[in-house]
């Protein structure tokens, strides 16, 4: 059994995690490392999923059912005999063998999740549930990407993991808030009862190649904006700040958290903070100079500041990003650009 420190009070595992099907000890049996990640046809699950794969000794099953998420992230995998992809949604249970489970599988930008918020939930909750129920029956080990939003709109700043948030259980983003802090309880709940051994990831706003050219997240719409000659939409006021990590820094830290002793939960995102109109400034100066900034309408309960404190993150994981905003935006641009078919024009 791994050895596990919990970090935070009634964090103890109070049973030893379940033994993991005997399937592992069988004499035909191939040691391979088998890895569930749930969400991986998205923007974070796919790249986690290329950093898996580089290791020979992974097996990699996704399972995800595309609705923000798409097959042409993972096209380099398809036919690879270490990879399988499975069209699933994990709000309907789940039976197969594996020894990890990355549990990322939930729509991430504002206008997905609340699209149909009552599927947003379910995700959250009956999806975590089903997932744990597999962890359990088989003894992996499994990992939430749970999110930021848990400290709502914070009156800490910046959020360390012992803040208990900020957070209106009634609101238009309480499906996706609310909803990863049911998933956070319900990953302690079989911690505590059944001796699973959990790992929980809070990750702040990362932005990467891969996410969607219409995701509706504040990075890809400014992008896509400034090479499409439109204005750049700040949502007012402007003066919200919020903090991003590169994917690969975040991929990074992801796989520390699963294979190192904590539990978490665990900051990861770069400390960096910006408002949104700084960071409209720095899109237009690196992409467009040309293009106009506007200011539009925000929606409810839009958190006013965030910015992690990443100090468990170093200390713990050994971990912090290396990638800051302005190299890590013309990574995006690239992608960016060949997706769209527009080329730069000087
Ligand atoms: N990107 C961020 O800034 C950020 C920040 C905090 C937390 N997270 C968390 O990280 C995870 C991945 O986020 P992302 O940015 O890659 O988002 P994404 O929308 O690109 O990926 C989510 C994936 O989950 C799949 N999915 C959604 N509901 C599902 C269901 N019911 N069954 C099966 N698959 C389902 C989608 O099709 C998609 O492929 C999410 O859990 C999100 O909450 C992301
Ligand atoms: O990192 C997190 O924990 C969470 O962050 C994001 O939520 P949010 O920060 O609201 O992300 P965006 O939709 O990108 O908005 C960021 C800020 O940009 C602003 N914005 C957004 C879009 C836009 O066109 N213009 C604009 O000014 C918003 O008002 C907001 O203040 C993600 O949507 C969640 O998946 C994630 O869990």
């Amino acid at each position: 059994m791994a050895k596990e420190v919990s970090n935070g009070p009634n964090h103890v595992t109070s049973k030893p995690p379940p033994e993991p099907s005997p399937l592992r000890r069988a004499k035909f049996f191939k040691a391979n490392m088998r890895i569930l990640v749930t969400g991986g046809a998205g923007f974070i699950g796919s790249h986690l999923v290329d950093k898996l794969m580089e290791n020979e000794k992974n097996e990699v099953i996704v399972v995800d059912n595309y609705f923000t998420g798409s097959k042409d992230n993972l096209r380099q995998w398809i036919g690879h005999p270490r990879f399988e992809l499975i069209r699933h949604d994990v709000t309907e249970p789940l039976l197969v063998e594996v020894d990890q489970i990355y549990h990322l599988a939930c729509p991430a930008s504002p206008i997905f999740y609340k699209y149909n918020p009552v599927k947003t939930i379910k995700t959250n909750v009956i999806g975590t549930l089903n997932m744990l129920g597999l962890a359990k029956r088989v003894g992996a080990r499994i990992l939430l990407t749970s999110t930021s939003e848990v400290y709502g709109d914070p009156l800490v700043h910046p959020q360390t993991e012992d803040y208990w948030g900020n957070v209106n259980p009634i609101g238009v983003r309480s499906c996706y808030d609310e909803g990863k802090r049911v998933a956070e309880t319900l990953m302690f709940d079989y911690h505590r009862q059944h001796g699973i051994e959990i790992r929980i990831a809070r990750i702040f706003n990362t932005y990467g190649p891969r996410m969607n050219i219409d995701d509706g997240r504040v990075v890809s719409n400014f992008l896509a904006q400034a090479i499409r000659d439109e204005a750049l939409t700040v949502q007012l006021p402007g003066t919200q700040t919020r903090s991003f990590c590169y994917v690969s820094d975040m991929v990074d830290g992801l796989i520390r958290l699963m294979e190192g002793d904590n539990t978490g939960p665990i900051n990861l995102g770069n400390p960096g903070e910006f408002t949104m109109l700084e960071l409209a400034e720095t899109v237009k100066e690196m992409i467009n100079p040309e293009v106009e900034i506007m200011t539009v309408e925000n929606t409810p309960d839009d958190p006013r500041q965030r910015k992690p404190d990443i100090t468990k993150a170093k200390e713990l994981l050994g971990w912090e990003p290396k990638i800051k905003l302005r190299d890590g935006i013309p990574l995006m641009e690239e992608d960016f650009r060949k997706r769209l078919g527009i080329l730069r024009k000087n």
